[in-house]
């Protein structure tokens, strides 16, 4: 598929966002730790790794979706690039997460909805009734809103879907420690993985969440408002987790926060009223916008 291009010369821009990395944190407060893990983050720049040439992942066309008779999206159109974050902003209600939850076909779940258009994922649609949903998710991981570990052991929450797969002890084993790195969670589990999941903090549980869906190998992972439940140092170790997971999965994250987005994304999608409003890369959405309603949104004029 052919890859997104975009029409902006963005040297100036790159050279601002980078300036004021540090200066877009969110929190209020400068406390010692938040200062050191921002100070990490400082060195995550997002416009460095941005590939305007990436391949597309998923081609999203003309996507209408419906809760029985209430419309949800209106033609939703925007590909979601190979190794990059796509960060997912607008208003309360504006279609976000239904939209997030087409691309593992999750809003399946919900009685009575409907959708129309397509999703072109490698050589097929996920939309079609024919898909294999259990495949796709196994392909296309998600990681919910406040995490949801199992009342198992560390070590079983990870192993879960390699069990379910019928992987072999040594197999379960070895991702089971290499998700675990992967999700930046090894070094503080690693003396306790038979203790109860639910004895962690809410920002390990995350992290053991995120390991959980890497486990099973996926290309893509779906973030519906990951750091929504978690303090402002959780929130950043997932940040900066995020940051060093796009070098090898592409991600799409939901997230009303908009320093989050410009921290950690490479393009942004801008949704109004369930339309797709604008769709650039995020330095250029936040700087530039091309659009009225984003121009307001962004600068705090509604939502
Ligand atoms: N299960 C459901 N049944 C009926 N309507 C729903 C359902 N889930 C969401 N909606 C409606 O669809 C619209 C889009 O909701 P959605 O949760 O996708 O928005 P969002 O942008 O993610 O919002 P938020 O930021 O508050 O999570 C809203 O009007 C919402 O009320």
């Amino acid at each position: 598929m052919e890859p997104y291009h975009s029409q902006d010369t963005e040297a100036g821009s790159q050279a601002s966002i980078s300036a004021t990395n540090k200066e877009r944190l969110p929190f209020q407060e400068s406390h010692e730790e938040i200062e050191k893990e921002a100070a990490h983050m400082g060195n995550f720049d997002p416009t460095q790794t941005l590939n305007k040439q990436a391949a597309v992942k998923i081609d999203i066309k003309d996507t209408n979706f419906f809760y029985g008779s209430k419309q949800a999206l209106y033609d939703v159109s925007l590909p979601i690039l190979d190794r990059q974050v796509t960060a997912l902003i607008g208003p309360s209600g504006c279609g976000k997460s239904t939209f997030l939850r087409t691309l593992n076909r999750m809003n399946d779940l919900i009685p009575r909805t409907r959708i129309e258009g397509r999703a072109d994922f490698d050589n097929f649609n996920i939309y079609e009734k024919k898909t294999d949903v259990v495949l796709l998710r196994q392909r296309i991981g998600m990681v919910f809103q406040r995490p949801n570990p199992f009342p198992k052991s560390i070590f079983e929450n990870v192993a879960y879907g390699l069990r379910v797969q019928g992987k072999s002890k040594k197999v379960i084993q070895e991702r089971v420690e290499a998700s675990l790195q992967g999700a930046a969670l090894w070094d503080e589990v690693k003396d306790r993985l038979n203790t109860s999941a639910l004895g962690l903090s809410g920002g390990q549980q995350q992290r053991l969440c995120i390991a959980r869906a890497l486990a099973v190998e996926p290309e893509i992972l779906l973030m519906d408002e990951p750091c929504s439940a978690l303090d402002p140092i959780a929130t950043l170790k997932i940040e900066e987790l995020i940051t060093e997971l796009v070098k090898e999965y592409t991600i799409v994250i939901v997230t009303h926060n908009m320093q989050q987005a410009a921290r950690v994304s490479h393009f942004t999608g801008f949704f109004l009223s369930g339309k797709l409003i604008e769709y650039a890369p995020t330095v250029q959405l936040f700087e530039r916008p091309q659009q009225k309603a984003t121009e307001d949104y962004i600068s705090g004029r509604f939502g």
